[in-house]
């Protein structure tokens, strides 16, 4: 088998602060195959950002990886110059944000910026990973030696009605969805083999942010895209993903395919989570909130950072350290960190 598009290993990642080290990533394993779209979910505060940041190698300073690897296609990007690590941010691995502003130049032409995007990172006549229709398409605007030509069929293979017209807007011109498009268009024009989207369509309203996730899916095929989708959004990790981890306090507690998580979590914040989630299939089932607070990142005293709020724990939970363990039916592929989870004779 290939190597994974991205496997993180052990990683932390740190942000002194006046008041002590914020662990806001404490040893998390992550992989995405080739292909997948992979969601990473959690609470306000669980570092999935942070995790999102590192692995693209935008962390903020102070913050710092103190631990741990970030492996693309099989290569450290950690042990990577400075240099090479720029090369795979242009080119292989791309990111979107919550906010397009953000991303988008108010002051440039949309087309313009796509355009720009295309020049400095890609020799399109050597894409070799898209689907024929689309090459088609793109490789004949190469040929016409036209990077905006290209930008145009991005601006279109992401559904922005009259892309000739629309490119000559400046992003002021454009509906918040649209600019999330252009957003998306942007980051896949320079066909990353990974697209890192940090709560992408959290800022929308529910119809456009669901016609977004349809089209990021079609894009996944078209360009041959793997997926790390953030989110604190159930629904759209139920809708759009092919696995998902679920993080708490700078931990990843549990994994599974997209459908088993739901059927059947196994970890108790897992399950509390979507105890709490309303727009899931049973509409009208009570919602019951995870009582507490996801914890303050410095010096987290107990063991499993879950134990304070969990309606199962005990000694044991604050003592030791859960470690993954197979869950669930035998070839799930099902795993979860909880002393209180596993075979039995296991639990605690
Ligand atoms: N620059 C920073 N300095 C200090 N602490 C930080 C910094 N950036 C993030 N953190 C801390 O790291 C923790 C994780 O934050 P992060 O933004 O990754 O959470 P999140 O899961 O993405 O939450 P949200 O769903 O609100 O986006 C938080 O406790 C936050 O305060
Ligand atoms: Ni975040």
């Amino acid at each position: 088998m290939s190597d994974p598009v991205l496997e993180v290993r052990d990683l932390q990642t740190q942000f002194p602060t006046d008041r002590g080290v914020v662990k806001a990533v404490d040893g998390v394993d992550l992989t995405i195959e080739s292909g997948e779209i992979v969601g990473l979910v959690g609470e306000s505060g669980s570092g999935k950002s942070v995790l999102a940041d590192s692995v693209v190698g935008i962390v903020e300073e102070p913050g710092e990886i103190a631990g741990g690897d970030v492996l693309f296609n099989g290569e450290s990007l950690l042990e990577m110059s400075e240099a090479e690590r720029e090369s795979i941010r242009g080119g292989n691995i791309s990111m979107v944000f919550q906010d397009p502003m953000n991303s988008l130049n108010p002051t440039l032409r949309v087309g313009e910026q796509i355009a720009e995007t295309v020049r400095l990172h890609q020799d399109v006549g050597e894409s070799v990973s898209l689907s024929a229709e689309m090459k088609r398409k793109i490789v004949g605007a190469a040929k016409n030696g036209e990077a905006w030509r290209r930008a145009i069929e991005m601006l279109e293979a992401v559904e922005i009605p009259e892309p000739d017209a629309r490119a000559t807007d400046y992003p002021h011109q454009f509906s918040g969805g649209m600019r999330q498009r252009a957003m998306i268009a942007m980051a896949l024009s320079c066909e990353p083999d990974l697209l890192v989207a940090d709560e992408p369509t959290t800022a929308l309203d529910v119809t456009i942010q669901a016609q977004i996730l349809d089209e990021l899916e079609g894009l996944k095929d078209a360009f041959d895209t793997s997926i790390l989708l953030i989110t604190h959004d159930l629904a759209v990790v139920a809708e759009t993903c092919d696995r998902v981890n679920v993080m708490y306090a700078g931990e990843i507690v549990e994994r599974a395919e997209t459908e088993t998580l739901f059927s059947s979590p196994e970890h108790p914040y897992t399950q509390g989570l979507i105890a709490s989630t309303p727009r899931l299939e049973d509409a009208d089932r009570d919602l019951q909130p995870i009582e507490g607070n996801v914890p303050d990142l410095i010096d987290i005293p107990y063991a499993c950072h879950f134990a304070p709020r969990c309606p199962e724990s005990n000694r044991e939970c604050f003592e030791v350290d859960p470690e993954f363990r197979d869950v669930g039916e035998p070839d799930d592929d099902h795993e979860a960190a909880c002393l209180r989870r596993g075979p039995e004779g296991e639990q605690l």
